[in-house]
């Protein structure tokens, strides 16, 4: 239908699929206004069927969560018979993907990987939220190397990443899963059971902080505050986690304002009243791509619309 996709085309150019989810289809794509690649999550609101408040789900914990290791919403347009989600685009593709390219990682890079997944995680709690479905296919390496977590289809208010989280780091460090079985009754005893094997190449360190992770009993489980300051994670001359997040929603930027106001013709007060909406609307998904050229060092510049027309 492509009426439906009439609106999309008035503020980004489409490129070819990379990837699909469960019940979605991503493109890669142009934001025409500042020429920024984006990741344009396509979803059909008829086979999404009984899916579709999850995506509501995913879509509403996405609008109130802006970190550096959170895969960034920057535009959501709903026609009669799609949504559209557009994302921080991430070339580097899947850390699972990373994981089995390598065979397995050397602790210092698990290490520079486990604590922005921590960073994210504890964040995510910050806000009152538990992400609920933490796996190497859900953590994505942007153009910098640096995480992103994505699909928070599954999130809601209680917290239980922890194990996840644990299930992660034995990835990480050992290329296969703890638990892992064809058949999911084996697999769930497995679970339950909570032994698993530890390869020779593990450190000392990095299987005590396993096996507080590993818990079963979620009381005997460590806690995010405590995995923060953890000696694994702190191993040589690294500082606490710096879990906070470098683009509060709260703060606007003033370069990303005034470039804004200016091709807008409106002044700098309405134009950050407008912006502080956060309607994730063409206002959002252009302040955030500006605020994202800053961060990587690109002039903070709109494109003339009449030039992007070719
Ligand atoms: C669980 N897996 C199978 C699902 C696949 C889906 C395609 C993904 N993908 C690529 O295949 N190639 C490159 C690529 C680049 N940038 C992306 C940015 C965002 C998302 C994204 C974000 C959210 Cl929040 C979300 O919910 C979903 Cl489904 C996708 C995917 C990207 C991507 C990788 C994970």
């Amino acid at each position: 239908a492509v009426d439906d996709y009439e609106e999309l085309l008035k503020y980004y150019e489409l490129h070819e699929t990379i990837g699909t989810g469960g019940f979605a289809k991503v493109k890669l794509a142009r934001h025409l206004l500042t020429g920024e690649q984006v990741a344009i999550k396509i979803m059909d609101k008829l086979t999404l069927g009984d899916d579709l408040p999850r995506v509501k789900i995913e879509i509403e914990a996405m609008k109130s969560l802006s970190h550096q290791n959170i895969c960034r919403l920057y535009h959501v347009i709903e026609t009669p018979k799609k949504i559209f989600m557009a994302l921080e685009y991430c070339p580097g593709g899947e850390l699972f993907d990373y994981i089995i390219a390598k065979d397995r990682l050397a602790e210092e890079e698990a290490r520079v990987f486990f604590r922005q997944i921590v960073a994210a995680i504890a964040y995510v709690h910050s806000q009152g939220y538990a992400h609920r479905d933490l796996k190497p296919e859900n953590l994505l390496i942007d153009a910098e190397h640096n995480l992103k977590l994505i699909d928070f289809g599954l999130c809601a208010k209680p917290r239980a990443d922890i194990w996840s989280m644990g299930v992660l780091l034995y990835a990480l460090l050992c290329g296969f899963l703890p638990f892992d079985d064809d058949n999911v009754m084996i697999l769930y005893r497995k679970i339950v059971r909570g032994k698993y094997e530890i390869p020779k190449w593990l450190s000392p360190g990095s299987v005590l902080l396993l096996h507080q992770m590993l818990q079963v009993d979620p009381k005997k489980r460590i806690m995010v505050k405590h995995l923060l300051n953890h000696p694994w994670l702190m191993h040589g001359d690294s500082f606490a986690v710096q879990w906070q997040s470098k683009y509060p929603l709260g703060h606007l930027d003033e370069d990303c304002i005034t470039e804004l106001s200016v091709f807008h013709k409106c002044s700098r007060e309405s134009m950050a009243d407008v912006i502080s909406e956060w309607k994730y609307d063409n206002v959002s998904a252009t302040y955030l791509l500006l605020q994202s050229k800053k961060a990587h060092g690109k002039p903070v510049r709109l494109r003339i619309p009449s030039l992007t027309a070719d």
